[in-house]
């Protein structure tokens, strides 16, 4: 039986630290985030869908998804986004589900499925523990500011458009906080993965 961990978060609460870290101890991860990329592929079907519900605007002159033309178009606006997610989550859960199984039929012990939105998209049924990493609501703002080069109010939109951090660490089984450095947080995940999986 492959032991399922969840982890999630908000935005830019430390989730690809955590998961980083987990991948240099060798376990296996399957990351929402790179799914999403993974379905929207050039010449997908999921592209096809888009292209069609949110037009030529959305598409790069490559062929590709205009990542950041999307990102600008849905979170600025909530109907926009239920209209992406309508088409996307489906296509990610079918995804994410096969890559968990192709995990167990190879056995392993444990794998982890790193996803921002595992309580938003009722994931926990596919996780046996959940581990919210958490940040305080200014720390996460700066750091959302800063890494994607965002004005205060376009980093509050993409912030509101998940459930509140705090609600999310209710729900925890295991809270890691990574309001300090990231040595401070790997070490809580060490101590943390020493004491569960060992
Ligand atoms: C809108 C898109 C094109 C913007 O792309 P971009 O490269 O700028 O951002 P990226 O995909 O790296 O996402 C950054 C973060 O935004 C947040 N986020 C992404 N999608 C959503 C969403 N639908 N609702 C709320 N938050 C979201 C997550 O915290 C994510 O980690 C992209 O986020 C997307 O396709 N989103 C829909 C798919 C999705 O739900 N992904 C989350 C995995 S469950
Ligand atoms: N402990 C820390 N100290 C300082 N900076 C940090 C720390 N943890 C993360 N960061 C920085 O904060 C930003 C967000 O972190 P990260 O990308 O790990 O978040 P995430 O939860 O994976 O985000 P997303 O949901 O958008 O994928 C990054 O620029 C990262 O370098």
């Amino acid at each position: 039986m492959t032991k399922i961990i969840g982890i999630t978060g908000g935005i830019a609460s430390g989730k690809s630290l955590v998961s980083h870290y987990l991948e240099t101890q060798g376990y296996p991860i399957v990351d929402a985030d790179v799914v999403a990329r993974e379905v929207v592929a050039k010449d997908s079907a999921g592209l096809k869908r888009i292209e069609e519900e949110f037009g030529q605007t959305v598409i790069d002159a490559d062929g590709q998804l205009a990542r950041k033309r999307l990102g600008q178009i849905v979170f600025a606006d909530h109907g926009q986004l239920r209209r992406l997610n309508a088409i996307m989550q489906p296509l990610i859960r079918e995804r994410i589900i096969s890559h968990l199984n192709a995990l167990r039929e190879q056995g392993a012990k444990v794998a982890f499925l790193v996803a921002p939105l595992l309580f938003e998209q009722s994931y926990q049924s596919l996780c046996d523990e959940i581990v919210v990493v958490y940040v305080s609501p200014q720390t996460q703002l700066q750091r959302l500011m800063q890494r994607d080069q965002l004005t205060q109010s376009a980093a509050q939109e993409r912030i509101n458009a998940q459930w509140p951090l705090k609600q999310k660490v209710q729900q925890a089984d295991i809270i890691i906080n990574n309001d300090e450095g990231p040595d401070q947080t790997r070490e809580q995940v060490a101590a943390w993965l020493k004491r569960t999986i060992a």
